[in-house]
């Protein structure tokens, strides 16, 4: 099988540059895990692709390489493919591969595969290896697969789905064997007849904001109506947090971000002269190197682009003794809330804690909401991204970063109408470690609307 992998994601053979001046010569001396692993299966790593600068953003605007292109649309009609994994939901979309490998914190995958109307599959959080992968955000990150349909997904997902001591957020072989079972004996009310009946799937209120697109309406209406008709039955559930999952998403994850990119002085990490050669196309005079601060400013000032050093800002600011209690605290409490909102209406319990009890009979088995409050806008001009463009790319993340949040796994499938404003996805997000049960029910749907 042929898989293009994202430019976080270490290969030995080729640059890992995160579309980053301050990695631009950055050649890693092993593969990441995720990679060993597909190769030691005998797929082909066909190359990388471009994505936002370090994972940062949701339009895939942020990189040296310049921006992605959504080859979902004609030509004359340029729109984003959606970041910050663009280039590798956009190589999918294009078929120059049958799957890649993204990462997503906040909905860097299923945005993407969303807009380029492909399959995009989060996974629960610790459950694919991030040895070898650039960190963001360590407590968000996580390694995922888009590919042309459901069945490829599942296959890389299961190539993938290893514990790795190598990382010290992988999840256990217990925890692994725990949710697998849990999640089997729920799959067991239905899984065994070829139709849904005793599936419960959930839709949540808030994932319905006023902004939602007709167009995103329209998708997730027909999925609902496909899944009702293979005998499901639809339940109205309410995750109350929801409206609070945005702000607190870019608290963190900015946080996490400004002390992770520390290490990225030009010395130790990331190269000042390249940098240097790169961007002012000079060799660099004793007078620019000075003092070791003036390497370290010179470097991060020129390494890295503006949305990346806006969230260092914005991180720095969150942890410093001033803010920390007002926005760092109070986003980790909002995470948990959040985290509690799903696990009051899902019907199998959270295998991360010890004792739980799980939604009583009117909980649900899985939610279904849409992927985007809207289809792939158009490319903005990056020579003149404006603060209101950059507050509307955090908007997109609205739906994809609460199961962010909550560490859980979430697939985004491609709606059929090939509408006049492009590809639709919507999301069936399950339990922690259910990606066996949220595809099988993206199956299902797919089928239903091929
Ligand atoms: N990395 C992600 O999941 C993308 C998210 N839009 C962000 O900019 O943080």
């Amino acid at each position: 099988m042929n898989i293009g992998d994202k430019d976080n994601i270490c290969t030995k053979d080729m640059p890992t540059t995160c579309s980053s001046a301050m990695l631009a010569d950055y050649w890693s001396p092993f593969d990441a895990t995720v990679v060993d692993l597909l190769r030691q299966s005998g797929a082909g790593i066909i190359g990388k692709a471009n994505c936002d600068e370090f994972g940062m953003g949701s339009l895939n605007v942020h990189s040296i390489y310049g921006p992605v292109v959504n080859p979902a649309f004609p030509t004359d009609d340029i729109r984003s493919a959606g970041g910050s994994s663009g280039g590798s939901a956009a190589a999918v979309a294009a078929g120059l591969c049958n799957a890649a490998l993204g990462t997503d914190t906040g909905g860097s995958v299923r945005l993407p595969a969303s807009y380029c109307g492909v399959v995009g599959l989060k996974p629960s959080y610790g459950m694919l290896s991030r040895w070898g992968v650039v960190s963001f955000a360590d407590s968000l990150d996580c390694v995922g697969v888009l590919a042309k349909d459901v069945d490829i997904a599942h296959r890389v997902f299961n190539t993938l789905s290893k514990y790795d001591g190598q990382d010290s957020t992988s999840a256990s072989p217990e925890t692994r064997e725990k949710a697998q079972r849990a999640c089997e004996e729920h799959m067991q009310s239905w899984r065994s007849r070829r139709d849904l009946a005793g599936l419960r799937i959930g839709v949540p209120q808030e994932y319905f904001p006023a902004s939602l697109s007709p167009a995103s309406v329209d998708g997730v209406r027909e999925m609902l109506r496909a899944l009702r008709e293979r005998g499901a039955t639809l339940v109205p559930v309410s995750l109350p947090n929801t409206p609070y999952a945005l702000s607190a998403y870019y608290v963190l994850a900015s946080a996490e971000a400004s002390s992770n990119l520390a290490r990225y002085d030009g010395v130790q990490y990331g190269s000042y002269i390249a940098i240097t050669a790169m961007c002012l196309h000079v060799r660099p005079t004793p007078h620019q190197i000075g003092t070791p601060a003036s390497t370290y400013a010179l470097s991060r000032t020129q390494g890295f682009g503006r949305e990346v050093k806006k969230r260092i800002l914005l991180g720095t600011y969150a942890l410093s003794a001033d803010a920390f209690d007002n926005y760092f605290l109070q986003a980790q409490r909002l995470r948990n809330l959040i985290r509690q909102d799903f696990r009051d209406v899902f019907l199998v319990p959270d295998p991360l804690l010890l004792s739980h009890s799980p939604a009583s009979v009117d909980g649900v088995h899985a939610l279904v909401h849409p992927s985007a409050v809207q289809t792939a806008p158009p490319l903005p001009d990056t020579n003149v991204i404006s603060e209101g463009d950059s507050l509307g790319a955090y908007v997109q993340d609205i739906l994809t970063v609460p199961a962010s949040l909550a560490g859980l796994p979430a697939v985004s499938v491609p709606a059929r109408g090939k509408n006049k404003q492009g590809p639709v996805g919507v999301s069936i997000v399950g339990q922690w470690g259910c990606e066996a049960m949220i595809l099988e029910i993206a199956r299902v749907i797919e089928g239903s609307v091929a």
